[in-house]
């Protein structure tokens, strides 16, 4: 199942990019000397964004160009038309001149847009962007304005750095709307332990994400287990696999408490087909019609999932740790491959936020409880410790109850260094690194029916970004993120906190980057800050990519420490205030209202 076949089973092309070269159109020396440098303008942006994208699931991302520069509006039309029929979801307007902002501009409303005015003097692009802009915001069309700090000569084809970071950061971004529109969210369970981001609100999802919610009882694992709804030769397959590959840990419970090594054996087949059983329900499986059924073969069209588990599951079975853990890594027994989102305890609002920074950065996400913010006081006194290096001003301690994705080892390496990378470049030799530096511990009292957790420790020294949906009555959704690194501390040190939580959980010790300012003064506050018990993780810092994809979803962003320099949102923001871009972007986001 490698290269994201599996993820194609998900209905619905893959979202194209369509490129609009607008013009001056009229003919008889103006439109004629334009034609080909913006033509130009539209192939070398195609170019770039084709050579730079992937999807999430490996696939090339392709770019439309319409067929003929727009010089009015029956080519506007023209372009549109072209769209639909190709399936673009993002579009992007290229132009070095001036042209007829309201003739030429694209009028889609829910499509994400751009434009690049050329930074030149000759014919003047950059004032036909201002004016687009206008155009833009006086329809309620918020658009990206891309503009080089550098002027260009005119038949300058190249696309300058500071263009091109732009661009990528739009078009990743607005990719990833266009991926989510018209997917499921799976709720497998309801809500657990009466936590409120388990309940999925279906207002939220249909207006802000264009996507829709499936719910499917947990019974229905036990159904399929039963009566053998799962491709019987991927599961002798898979089960070979985790016995030769997953490392049974230490059991810490109390010998009374212990289960046997028989029902361990069993335990360890549930869990296993725990996780076929998952992934059907998200995405189908065609092995199914083959053994008859047609219905289950289908899967729920889910690009995201959680999985309640607590507690009347996990009172009874096997914990959902395996499952979550396997299915959110890159890799399993058919290889490296796209991981899934799949949150646990069905924490919807959290899956949201591992589904943004997945297509995002392509790359496996971290689930994690929020669980302790240790100060370097609190960490001396319990260990005679004194933090020091990233970890001298405190630490947030990331540890789910259980499962975590494997790449979350920090076991990968990019430029050297600890990285959590989109599937297409993880090598065997760092899946199996990941898999080896993991241990599964049989779960403990909390979980009464048995399982195994994930335990293992990320490497330190890893830019991550911590983030959270957030939905707050009379407010709505908002987003809050925290660029940082993971942090190693001293095995013996590790041990006397890690055992004072869970020992057979996946840590990850986070540090936040300082500021010096609002809740970034210090760690404690980044800690006490947090809108929920749940963050995700994400690979690299992140931030800015967040901000412009939510922005794209009008949801504001109430906590955050990227460099102003880095903040890209619609032109229209600036609109509603420039000293203070976060009580803008809250005005801003208000007045649009969800994006459908
Ligand atoms: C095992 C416990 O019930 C945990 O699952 C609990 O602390 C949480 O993770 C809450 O998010
Ligand atoms: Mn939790």
């Amino acid at each position: 199942m490698a290269n994201g076949e599996a993820r194609n089973r998900l209905v619905g092309e893959m979202a194209k990019i369509g490129i609009r070269p607008v013009i001056d159109g009229r003919r008889g020396g103006i439109r004629e000397s334009l034609e080909a440098v913006t033509m130009e303008m539209a192939q070398g942006v195609a170019k770039l964004l084709s050579a730079k994208l992937r999807h999430s699931n490996g696939l090339p991302v392709e770019c439309v160009v319409a067929d003929t520069c727009i010089g009015g509006v029956a080519e506007a039309a023209q372009a549109a038309a072209k769209f639909e029929r190709a399936g673009v979801g993002v579009s992007i307007t290229v132009t070095p001149s001036w042209c007829y902002p309201l003739e030429t501009i694209d009028a889609h409303r829910a499509m994400p847009k751009a434009i690049w005015g050329f930074n030149g003097t000759e014919r003047p692009g950059a004032v036909y962007l201002a004016a687009a802009n206008s155009a833009h915001n006086q329809k309620g069309l918020p658009v990206f304005s891309v503009y080089g700090r550098d002027v260009q000569d005119m038949g300058d084809s190249s696309i300058p750095a500071d263009v091109e970071e732009q661009l990528l950061r739009f078009a990743k971004a607005g990719l990833a709307v266009a991926t989510m529109r018209g997917k499921s969210y799976l709720s497998l369970g309801s809500v657990s332990m009466g936590i409120a981001g388990c309940i999925a609100d279906e207002t939220f999802f249909q207006r802000y994400l264009g996507m829709r919610n499936e719910y499917v009882d947990m019974t229905e694992f036990v159904r399929r287990m039963n009566l053998g709804i799962y491709d019987p030769e991927e599961y002798e397959r898979a089960l070979a696999w985790t016995k030769t590959n997953c490392k049974e840990g230490r059991d810490v419970n109390p010998p009374e408490l212990q289960r046997t090594a028989e029902q361990k054996a069993v335990d360890w087949e549930t869990v296993v087909k725990m996780t076929l059983i998952a992934r059907d329900l998200m995405i189908g499986n065609p092995k199914l019609a083959e053994l008859g059924y047609g219905e289950e073969a289908l899967g729920r069209n889910a690009i995201a999932a959680g999985f309640q588990g607590q507690r009347m599951w996990t009172d009874y079975f096997p914990n959902g740790d395996f499952m979550e853990a396997m299915l959110t890594s890159s890799f399993d027994w058919n290889g490296i491959r796209e991981p899934y989102v799949l949150s646990t305890e069905n924490d919807t609002l959290n899956a949201v936020t591992m589904l943004m920074g997945h297509l995002l950065t392509d790359a496996a996400q971290i689930f994690a409880d929020v669980r302790t913010y240790w100060s370097p006081d609190a960490v001396k006194r319990v260990t005679g410790h004194t933090l020091e290096g990233a970890a001298q001003h405190g630490l947030i301690h990331l540890t789910n109850s259980g499962p975590a994705a494997l790449d979350g080892t920090g076991l990968q390496r990019k430029d050297g260094a600890p990285a959590m990378k989109p599937f297409w470049d993880i090598a065997e030799a760092e899946a199996s690194a990941c898999l080896a530096a993991t241990e599964w511990c049989p779960a403990v009292d909390f979980f009464r029916g048995g399982g195994f957790s994930t335990d293992y420790q990320t490497a330190g020294g890893m830019p991550v970004t911590m983030a959270r949906l957030n939905l707050v009555d009379g407010l709505g959704p908002v987003l809050q993120l925290a660029e940082g690194y993971t942090a190693e501390l001293p095995q013996d040190v590790h041990d006397v906190l890690d055992a004072r939580t869970n020992e057979t959980w996946p840590t990850t010790w986070f540090v936040p980057r300082l500021t010096g300012s609002g809740v970034f003064r210090d760690v404690y506050s980044v800690m006490h800050a947090w809108g929920s018990n749940h963050c995700a993780l994400s690979y690299g810092h992140v931030g800015a990519e967040l901000i412009t994809l939510a922005a794209m979803l009008r949801i504001p962003v109430n906590m955050h420490n990227v460099d102003e320099a880095r903040i890209f949102r619609p032109s229209a923001w600036k609109a509603f205030g420039t000293a203070d871009l976060e009580g803008a972007d809250f005005r801003a986001c208000e007045k649009y209202g969800p994006l459908y």
